[in-house]
C-alpha cells in the first residue's frame, strides 16, 4: 500500500539569528520518490532551512516530521540512525584516507560502539561499500587517497558516502558547487536513479540543473515560501521571474 503521508512535514518553521529572521512560517512537504529543489536568492534562507532538517540548527518555531515522527528536537545523530543523511556544502572527505576508507568510515559511524570494538565490520560492508563506489563511478579508485580525487570526484565520493547507509532522504546544499559543466551533468545523471530508493531536497544555484533533476521546487525569498510546485508550475509563475530577475 502507498503511504500517502509525506516523508518529510515541514509545518511553519522560524528561525531566528538574533534579531535577523531566516525563516519565518516556511511549510514544505516532500513525498517518497521525490527529488525536492530549495530554491530562492542569496540569504533567502535555503541553507539554513536544510540544515534545520538536519538538525544542525534548532528551529525558533514550527515543526519537522518524518516519517510521522516529530524530530524537531532531536539530535542529528538520531536524525541519521532514522534515515536522514546530509551532505553539506563545504566538501568534508578525509583527504589522507583511501577513498574506500572515507566510506568505510560513514558506515561504521552508522554501527554499534561494540560491532566496532570488536572489528567485525570491514570485511562485512565491504559489498556495500564497492556498491556505493560503483554507484559514483569510483569503484576503481577505491585504493587511492581521497585527497588524489578531482574537485567533482570528492563531490561524489562524498554523496556516496552519504548514500552508503541507505537513508530514506538526502540532504545536499550545493553539490555542484565548483564543478565544470560536464561533472554538473554527470552528477544529474548519476544522482537520478537514486529516487528509486531515497528521496532528496537540494539546494542548486544552477537552475537548469535543478529543473533537469527535481520533480517539485520550492522557492523562498527573505525566509518566506514564496512559491512550491511542480518545475513547470514554477518556471510559468510570474512571482519568480520577478524575483530572479530583480535580485539574483
Ligand atoms: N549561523 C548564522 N548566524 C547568523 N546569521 C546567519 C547564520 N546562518 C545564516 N544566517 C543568515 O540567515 C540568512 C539566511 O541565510 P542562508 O545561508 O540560509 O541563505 P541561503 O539562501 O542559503 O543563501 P546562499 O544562497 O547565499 O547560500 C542570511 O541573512 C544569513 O546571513
Amino acid at each position: 500500500m502507498v503511504d500517502s503521508v509525506p516523508l518529510l512535514e515541514v509545518s511553519a518553521l522560524g528561525k531566528m539569528f538574533g534579531a535577523l529572521r531566516a525563516l519565518d512560517d516556511v511549510s514544505i512537504a516532500v513525498n517518497r520518490g521525490t527529488f525536492h529543489g530549495l530554491i530562492g536568492p542569496n540569504g533567502s534562507g535555503k541553507s539554513t532551512l536544510l540544515k534545520a532538517i538536519a538538525g544542525a540548527h534548532f528551529p525558533t518555531t514550527g515543526t519537522i516530521r518524518f516519517h510521522r515522527k516529530d524530530i524537531t528536537n532531536w539530535a542529528p545523530y538520531q536524525r541519521a540512525r532514522a534515515g536522514l543523511s546530509l551532505k553539506f556544502q563545504i566538501t568534508a572527505v578525509l583527504r589522507e584516507l583511501s577513498v574506500y576508507d572515507n566510506v568505510l568510515l560513514a558506515l561504521q559511524s552508522h554501527e554499534s560502539p561494540w560491532s566496532l570494538v570488536l572489528s567485525r565490520t570491514r570485511r562485512r560492508l565491504d559489498s556495500q561499500i564497492m556498491q556505493a563506489l560503483d554507484r559514483f563511478r569510483l569503484a576503481d579508485r577505491a585504493d587511492e587517497l581521497a585527497g588524489k580525487l578531482s574537485h567533482g570526484e570528492q563531490q561524489w565520493l562524498e554523496i556516496a558516502m552519504a548514500l552508503a547507509p541507505g537513508p530514506k532522504l538526502l540532504l545536499l546544499d550545493e553539490p555542484t558547487g565548483g564543478m565544470s559543466p560536464e561533472e554538473r551533468r554527470m552528477t544529474g545523471e548519476l544522482l537520478l536513479p537514486v529516487k528509486a530508493e531515497c528521496s532528496l531536497v537540494i539546494v542548486e544555484h544552477d537552475l537548469d540543473f535543478i529543473k533537469n533533476i527535481c520533480d517539485h521546487l520550492t522557492v523562498l525569498d527573505q525566509g518566506r515560501v514564496l512559491c512550491d510546485g511542480t518545475v513547470r508550475e514554477i518556471e510559468e509563475s510570474p512571482e519568480i521571474q520577478r524575483v530572479y530577475t530583480s535580485r539574483v
